[in-house]
């Protein structure tokens, strides 16, 4: 009791010690969460990997919303998407093959970068047991362990040369499924009482297929070319992105790679960002339960409005899957996976369900500019169909956080790499203003 009160005491304490006046933030010109005041991010770096475009700039001022578009390496995300989906194949190395070395791959380039990853996908026996030993009920905190811990198996983890990071790099894409499928299984083992299955992956296969082979055996070619698909669109979305600046930041004081992808997993994990896909899925069977009318507009925007005001489900005040730090109009990602989502829930009759979200997704937006009447345009995000897209190929939730973090890690790694090889580089060290006085030190004996 005495040791809770303490901490009650101290952190109490923290209302007072947290308070900074708003009005501060603009008599110093501080741009909180490195943003300018039309919402648009402070430009802290340049980049040749990925390009996230959501507004044009005006001349003399501010900024115009724009339909939003994303490229890999100066290619457009949709042409890549469509060019896999055309030729009815796996695209996912060849997105991380290009974001690595800036250049898409022949076939024989690609399939011996599939082989490289297949061969590097085993896990060392004592991460193996680790994983299996230490349990833990959340996947994002299991892999940030296991990448830390793959420091110790690494033979030369702090050499920061070229060839090094590389090896780095297809060393950690090839064993994040690994390890996820690994740790669900013992999570469902732990938890649900099922069988647990060590499954190893099979050499012929693509990286999204032999995830699920891991997983769960039995799937079927239009899941794994679904998985696949989620995977390249989650590939990469610039320097700016909470997670990869996390991982830009580490890296900038020279760290090594695995302490640098450790912080960019925290920073994934956290509901604003690749968390959102697991909060989306839970608002949504929220208001599955809560809406006694699937179709009456009334009714949602109503709840809606609820939400925005605190008043039900979490009392965030948020909408999950709705909002972005630089789409305005439309995030492209989640354009595609809403077509996705529609064709996938005709298949497995899912359809009303899909037609609430799809709703849902309108009525969010629209209830946003009511309520908030801030003049910010917002879209639904990347997150707002994925979950919906994976509960239909029958992936669990535990897994959503960690399939963005599987996807991520490419656009991390290469964003690493080239913030330890461009010429100009330095350590990322921005500036806080202090806003406490000084006081004079009083000897504990005068306290
Ligand atoms: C992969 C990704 O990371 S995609 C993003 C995933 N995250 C989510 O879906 C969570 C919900 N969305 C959000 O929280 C936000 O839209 C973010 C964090 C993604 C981006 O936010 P920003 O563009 O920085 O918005 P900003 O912080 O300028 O917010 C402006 C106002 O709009 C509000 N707002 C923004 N998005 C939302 C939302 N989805 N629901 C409710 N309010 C929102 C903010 O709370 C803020 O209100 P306030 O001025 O009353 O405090
Ligand atoms: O760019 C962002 O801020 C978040 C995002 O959509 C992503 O990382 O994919």
């Amino acid at each position: 009791m005495k040791d809770e009160f303490l901490i009650y005491k101290l952190s109490e304490k923290m209302k007072d010690c947290a308070k900074i006046d708003n009005d501060l933030f603009k008599k110093y010109d501080v741009k909180r969460g490195l943003r300018n005041d039309d919402g648009t991010g402070v430009l802290v770096g340049l980049t040749r990997i990925g390009n996230v475009v959501g507004y044009e700039r005006i001349e003399g001022g501010g900024m115009k919303p724009i339909p939003g578009k994303l490229f890999y390496r100066g290619y457009d995300v949709e042409d890549l998407a469509h060019g896999v989906m055309a030729d009815k194949r796996f695209g996912f190395e060849e997105v991380a093959y290009l974001l690595l070395s800036g250049d898409l791959p022949d076939r024989d380039e690609l399939e011996d970068f599939r082989k490289l990853l297949v061969d590097n996908t085993a896990l060392e026996h004592k991460t193996f047991m680790n994983i299996l030993e230490l349990e833990g009920s959340n996947i994002m905190n299991i892999l940030a362990r296991s990448v830390l811990e793959l420091y110790t198996f690494d033979e030369n983890p702090d050499d920061t040369s070229r060839d090094n990071l590389m090896r780095q790099s297809i060393n950690l894409i090839a064993k994040f499924p690994t390890i996820i499928a690994y740790a669900y299984n013992m999570l469902r083992h732990a938890t649900f009482g099922r069988s647990l299955h060590v499954r190893h992956p099979r050499e012929e296969l693509s990286l999204a297929a032999n995830f699920l082979y891991m997983l769960m055996k039995d799937f079927t070619e239009l899941d794994a070319r679904t998985l696949d698909l989620l995977l390249m669109l989650h590939a990469e979305h610039g320097g700016g992105n909470n997670s990869t600046f996390s991982v830009r930041v580490t890296s900038s004081t020279g760290t090594d790679t695995y302490s640098a992808i450790a912080a960019g997993i925290g920073s994934l994990k956290g509901p604003l960002h690749g968390g959102a896909n697991i909060q989306v899925v839970d608002m949504f069977h929220h208001l599955q339960e809560n809406i006694t009318n699937w179709s009456d507009i009334k009714e949602i925007d109503a709840y809606f409005e609820r939400m925005l005001r605190k008043e039900v489900y979490n009392k965030s005040g948020l909408i999950y899957g709705i909002g972005h730090a630089v789409y305005t109009i439309s995030d492209p990602r989640a354009l595609l996976l809403r077509e996705l989502a529609r064709d996938l829930a005709k298949e497995k009759g899912r359809e009303k369900e899909f037609a609430f979200l799809e709703l849902l997704e309108d009525r969010a937006i629209k209830t946003f500019a009511r309520v908030k009447a801030n003049g910010k345009t917002v879209s639904s995000n990347v997150d707002f169909y994925s979950g919906f897209v994976y509960e239909m190929i029958g992936l669990p939730h535990e897994i959503y956080t960690p399939l963005f973090a599987m996807a991520r890690i490419v656009g991390w790694c290469a964003h690493r790499n080239e913030e330890l090889n461009f010429q100009g580089k330095r350590i990322i060290r921005p500036a806080y203003k202090t806003v406490v006085t000084d006081q004079d030190y009083v000897p504990l004996s005068r306290r």
